[in-house]
């Protein structure tokens, strides 16, 4: 079996966060890109979103003839994907609702094009029940800014062809990204275990009156936030380990984790928590709006990415190293 792997045209379902990311990645690469949302100005609020990111596209490089003006926005899910050569969804976080569009979706789709979702932790073999030709249905689970953020999480499902895992990684690859294959499908997959990990202990900090989410916020960005951009947490464990290396990290610190410092279960979400976090957050933005965020935010990411792929260059590795 063999599935579309030469793109022309991209497909986005869904334009919030997640996938006006991935318009703005498939345009910068030169794509033609059909989208659809169903929600009212949805059009205006993706172009919006793209202009946005365009500046920090355009200081990355872009392909010859990328523009925004390949975007078309149509009104159904069929025009959509009809004459899509890859097709990637990105609608809300809801079971029931992923199962029904993907219904449509790959009902209306080519046969041998490509499906993905973004879902963050769902299972494919779950919201693909309903699928036509399951066998090419795959997660690409990307990291917001989709556009600058290489990750991207590809897990299959219990129907889904081994060949089609390969085909999304070089079509993810296409795009620039860095595709990591889950092998087991689990909830979370592998990032968003890590990552809800910190959420929820971030939470209990506030909860327990620790900490702000601004001090919370410092405890991470002058600190491991710096060292992972280049390096995970076992290599940097190891290090941490001196000369005798990760054995003797286990021996001294792996007694701690029996105490261990962290709960397990999330707290309760109290009307007090929410407020705490949201005036919390309120002050961290201060006057910036969210769009003057995102572009400090692109900008930081642009210059932490140049450093890393110049120094691993120094260092004889590759980027995607
Ligand atoms: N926000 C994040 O940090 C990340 C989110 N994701 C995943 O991406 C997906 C989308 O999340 P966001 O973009 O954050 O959400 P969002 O709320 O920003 O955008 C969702 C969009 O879907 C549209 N929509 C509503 N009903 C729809 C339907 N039936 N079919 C298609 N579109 C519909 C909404 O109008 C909205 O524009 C989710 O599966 C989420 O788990 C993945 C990585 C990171
Ligand atoms: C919060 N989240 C689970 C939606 C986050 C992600 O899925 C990835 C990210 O960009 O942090």
């Amino acid at each position: 079996m063999t599935f579309i792997t030469e793109i022309k045209t991209f497909a986005a379902l869904g334009s919030g966060v997640i996938g006006s990311g991935w318009v703005a990645r498939a345009l910068a690469h030169g794509l033609d890109v059909v989208a659809w949302d169903p929600a009212p100005g949805a059009e205006a609020a993706l172009r919006k979103r793209v202009a946005n990111a365009w500046g920090a596209l355009e200081k990355q490089g872009l392909a010859p003839g990328a523009s925004p003006q390949r975007l078309r926005f149509v009104s159904t899910i069929e025009e959509c994907v009809k004459d899509a050569d890859f097709i990637q969804e990105s609608a809300p976080e809801r079971l029931e609702l992923k199962l029904e569009l993907h219904s449509k979706i790959s009902a209306a789709a080519k046969p041998d094009a490509l499906i993905g979702s973004s879902t963050s932790g769902l299972l494919p073999s779950e919201f693909y029940e309903g699928s036509t030709h399951p066998e090419r249905c795959v997660v690409g689970h990307p990291f917001n800014p989709v556009y600058l953020l290489p990750l991207v999480e590809v897990v299959g499902g219990q129907r889904t062809a081994p060949a089609a895992i390969q085909a999304a990684i070089q079509v993810y690859e296409s795009l620039g990204m860095r595709p990591l294959h889950v092998r087991k499908e689990v909830p979370g997959f592998i990032a968003d275990r890590l990552l809800e990990a910190l959420w929820r202990e971030a939470l209990h900090l506030v909860n327990d009156g620790v900490a702000t989410t601004g001090e919370i916020d410092d405890a991470i960005r002058f600190g491991a936030g710096l060292r992972w951009s280049f390096m995970g947490t076992f290599l940097t464990y190891t290090l941490a380990g001196g000369d005798a290396g990760m054995r003797h990290f286990m021996a001294q610190f792996g007694p701690a984790l029996q105490l261990p410092w962290t709960y397990l279960p999330a707290p309760e979400l109290t009307d007090k928590l929410i407020d705490d976090v949201v005036e919390g957050t309120a002050e961290q933005l201060g006057s910036h709006s969210i769009s003057a965020l995102e572009r400090y935010r692109d900008d930081c990411l642009l210059a932490v990415l140049e450093a890393v792929k110049t120094t691993k260059a120094k260092h004889g590795m590759h980027f995607h190293d």
